[in-house]
């Protein structure tokens, strides 16, 4: 199905162009709102069909599956995957290992070409796409096209930066010699991605990593799999050659385990939660036998985020920023704000005026367009359901605090906050990642600083303030990877804001940003003396001075 949108961009921008990032769409145009329902009742269609693993161009069925189901209705299933076992892990590696023979001497030219092309064909089916996101992962209209058009940036925006690193130069040419400097791919390697932004992180991590020449084995994450599935047979359809990306959907504990030990993956691209993220750093700094280089790990993990409420700020602005951050596809984003860290100046009327605007929110089934929506899983619904029994004891529930049942019987949780919680209370630590703020009172602005920084993580952050002096304060003593000031801590920009944590964020890597890409490299150095069989006619009238 190929629905076309003439709002947007009829056609697919021109490669030379400078990049800009993908317009978000207009719901409320009848035009886009008829284009959006007419792609929910086309997927529509298409859900329960079965997806097989692709190694090698192959298509390979298994008896063992995985079933993807929509959160919203568990009952319906969106898709039915084929489930790579340990045993898949050499087939896999085989395939790219062949692949990348070819592939890393493909000119970065015709590698970034795959990726405008594949951007171009993700554009003119954009609201198929968000449609998939609404069934898969339950976003709403809104934060599905977020997902669809980051992933269009990454396609434009690695591909851009790749032609910009194979002109790469040395910063001076030593006198007698030819100086290059080269930024070569590292191999194969496994790229394994969350559920949350199921199709722009794992088709970021997957395109950052090919268009450096690499190969991969792609390990999408067992709640999302129908969408990587989509995207791998929208790269092949864009000009994918065979084995360049493998798609693995399988367990994170088996299949995924055994991708980061093998001995020939040679580096591992991961965006999830901060136990994983630290299980394969470990597991990958384990030399393995037969293996000859150090694996390089990319980890982006959780968050803790904080927004700070000074006592000068716009409040109105202030409760927008934090509810937004803190609910937009109901808190399950790692930059998501899970406490609002606020002055005691103004701490009452903060409260009070976010529980009016909370209390407004609308939950129920994301094809409907509400703002928000079903948690992932009956897992993480179960988890958030835990946190809420905590929270009642950590503090004072002026919104939600329960779940929500419908018939269908989706993983819906009432937008919760929660006030009076004390800095260092499980609820103002932990990562919940659902529909849950804590409030904490600060007693100054440096306390408020104090309070921020006081969890292990470093992702988001932001400030609401009119003083000068302390948003300046806050670029040097708020500790985190992306920091925002007077604005909500969502909604990371590709270009614009280089997206990394810090701490147990992750390993800080700056995806959509300008240094992302040599990651996925290793950059080699030669110098050639000139002589006279190898000087051009210029170098040898340098070297003679003329
Ligand atoms: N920092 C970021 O940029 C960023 C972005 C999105 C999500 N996240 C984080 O991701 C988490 C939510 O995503 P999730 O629930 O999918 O995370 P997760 O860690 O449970 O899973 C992520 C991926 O890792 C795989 N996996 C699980 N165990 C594994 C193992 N032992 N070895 C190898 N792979 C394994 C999973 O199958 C999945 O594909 C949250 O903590 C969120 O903050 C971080
Ligand atoms: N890049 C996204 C968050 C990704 C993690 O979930 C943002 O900026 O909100």
């Amino acid at each position: 199905m190929a629905i076309a949108n003439p709002v947007l961009s009829p056609a697919a921008r021109s490669t030379q162009a400078p990049f800009v990032n993908e317009a978000f769409v207009d719901f409320t145009l009848a035009l886009n709102k008829r284009l959006m329902q007419s792609a929910l009742d086309e997927v529509e269609n298409q859900l329960g069909r079965e997806y097989d693993l692709v190694i090698g161009g192959r298509r390979l069925r298994t008896e063992s599956k995985i079933v993807s189901t929509n959160p919203a209705r568990p009952k319906q299933v969106v898709g039915i995957h084929s489930k790579a076992g340990t045993e898949h892990v050499q087939q896999a590696i085989d395939a790219a290992q062949t692949a990348f023979v070819s592939w890393s001497r493909t000119s970065a030219t015709d590698r970034a070409g795959l990726l405008f092309r594949a951007a171009g064909l993700i554009r003119e089916r954009k609201f198929e796409f968000c449609a998939w996101l609404v069934y898969e992962v339950g976003k709403n209209w809104g934060e599905a096209d977020a997902d669809v058009g980051e992933t269009i940036d990454f396609l434009e925006f690695y591909g851009r930066e790749a032609l910009r690193l194979a002109g790469a130069t040395t910063p001076i040419q030593f006198p007698g010699e030819r100086n290059q400097l080269r930024y070569l791919p590292l191999g194969v390697g496994a790229v394994i991605s969350p559920w949350n932004f199921p199709f722009a992180i794992m088709a970021g991590m997957t395109a950052a990593a090919i268009v450096c020449g690499n190969t991969v084995i792609l390990k999408p994450s067992e709640d999302a799999p129908t969408i990587a599935a989509r995207f791998v047979s929208l790269l092949e359809e864009a000009g994918l050659p065979d084995g360049v990306v493998n798609l693995c959907p399988g367990s994170g504990a088996e299949f995924g385990s055994a991708l980061v030990e093998h001995p020939q993956t040679r580096f591992i691209a991961f965006t999830g939660s901060k136990t994983v993220g630290l299980q394969i750093h470990e597991r990958a700094a384990r030399t393995q036998p037969g293996q000859h280089f150090i694996k390089r790990t990319i980890l982006e993990m959780g968050g803790k985020d904080s927004i700070i409420v000074d006592n000068n700020c716009d409040l109105d602005a202030a409760v927008q920023g934090v509810l937004a951050s803190a609910f937009g596809f109901n808190g399950q984003k790692c930059s998501a704000c899970s406490r609002a860290i606020v002055d005691a100046e103004v701490y009452n009327t903060f409260c009070d005026r976010l529980q009016t605007k909370v209390a407004e929110i609308k939950t129920g089934d994301p094809v409907e367009n509400v703002y928000t929506g079903p948690v992932i899983s009956e897992k993480a619904y179960r988890k958030v359901l835990g946190y809420l029994d905590i929270a009642k004891t950590e503090g004072v529930v002026i919104n939600g605090g329960q779940a929500i049942e419908t018939p269908e019987g989706g993983y819906y949780i009432a937008p919760t906050v929660v006030k009076d919680v004390a800095p260092t209370a499980r609820i103002a630590q932990e990562e919940i990642f659902g529909p849950v703020l804590s409030v904490i009172r600060s007693k100054n602005f440096d306390d408020a600083l104090a309070i921020a920084n006081n969890t292990e993580y470093g992702l988001t952050g932001a400030i609401y303030s009119n003083s000068r002096e302390n948003l300046e304060r806050g670029q040097n003593e708020f500790h985190v990877g992306n920091l925002y000031l007077n604005r909500k801590c969502t909604g990371a920009m590709v270009g614009a804001h280089p997206f990394g944590g810090f701490n147990m964020s992750g390993t800080d890597s700056k995806a959509g940003g300008p240094d992302y890409l040599l990651l996925f490299t290793q950059a080699q150095s030669i110098a050639e003396k000139i002589t006279k069989t190898s000087s051009t006619a210029e170098e040898q009238s340098d070297q003679m001075g003329m």
